[in-house]
């Protein structure tokens, strides 16, 4: 299952994910998100991974072309993550643009938000379903709160997934039994407070899955 770590910021905590066994790092592009960062970090930070394995992810929210293609240009990144309200024939032009593939999230809180997600398949790479922002935040994502993951049991099981949203080491393992998701994502699961990743977190998150596993292959 790939687990792709989301928001970060800091050499150690990057080698703390890369350590963990990762396979995704995060870089939020949003000036209003706590987790926002500068293009240069995001490239040195996800060259690290990079490096070992790990793909890295470019976090936009209704990107424009020429914010796109700086960030294209100086990061590198494997995959855009478009977390805005982009709709399909973006997704398709962002995809052609850079040649790269790309992952749309959607904010899910009821079974109508989940037949959203109809125009997309076979047009984005990957679908995140992320919960959906509380009504006194101004962020689309990380904002740590979860949605009713059992709404995922009607869901066709061809359509691939990360499954995100307020996700920590105290739930993962009820996320991971009430849904069939191919990866997860965590933001502020991981955080000892907004915008500041903590190793020891980040260590528990992946004891976590390892444990979920190992009590799923023992049933
Ligand atoms: O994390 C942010 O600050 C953010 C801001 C704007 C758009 C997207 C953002 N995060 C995207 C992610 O992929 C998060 O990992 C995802 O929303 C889950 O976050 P959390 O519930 O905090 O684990």
């Amino acid at each position: 299952m790939d687990i792709k770590i989301c928001g970060l910021s800091t050499i150690e905590t990057t080698d703390a994910v890369i350590a963990g066994g990762a396979s995704h790092v995060g870089f939020i592009f949003f000036e209003k998100s706590p987790r926002h960062v500068a293009v240069e970090t995001a490239a040195e930070l996800g060259g690290r991974a990079q490096a070992k394995g790990l793909k890295s992810v470019a976090v936009t929210v209704n990107a424009d072309d020429a914010y796109l293609d700086n960030i294209v240009h100086i990061m590198k990144p494997d995959l855009l993550q478009l977390h805005g309200s982009e709709s399909p024939e973006r997704v398709t032009k962002v995809k052609q643009r850079y040649g790269l593939p790309v992952m749309k999230a959607f904010s899910i809180s009821t079974q109508d938000d989940l037949a959203k997600i109809t125009p997309y398949i076979g047009v984005a790479d990957r679908l995140l379903f992320d919960a959906k922002a509380p009504k006194n935040s101004e962020l689309p994502g990380g904002n740590g709160v979860s949605f009713d993951w059992t709404l995922l049991k009607g869901l066709d099981p061809s359509v691939d997934y990360m499954l995100s949203g307020g996700l920590n080491a105290g739930n993962v393992g009820d996320a991971i039994a009430h849904s069939s998701p191919s990866g997860l994502d965590v933001s502020s699961g991981v955080e000892s407070e907004p915008g500041v990743k903590s190793t020891i977190l980040i260590a528990s998150f992946f004891e976590a899955i390892a444990n979920a596993k190992k009590r799923e292959s023992n049933d």
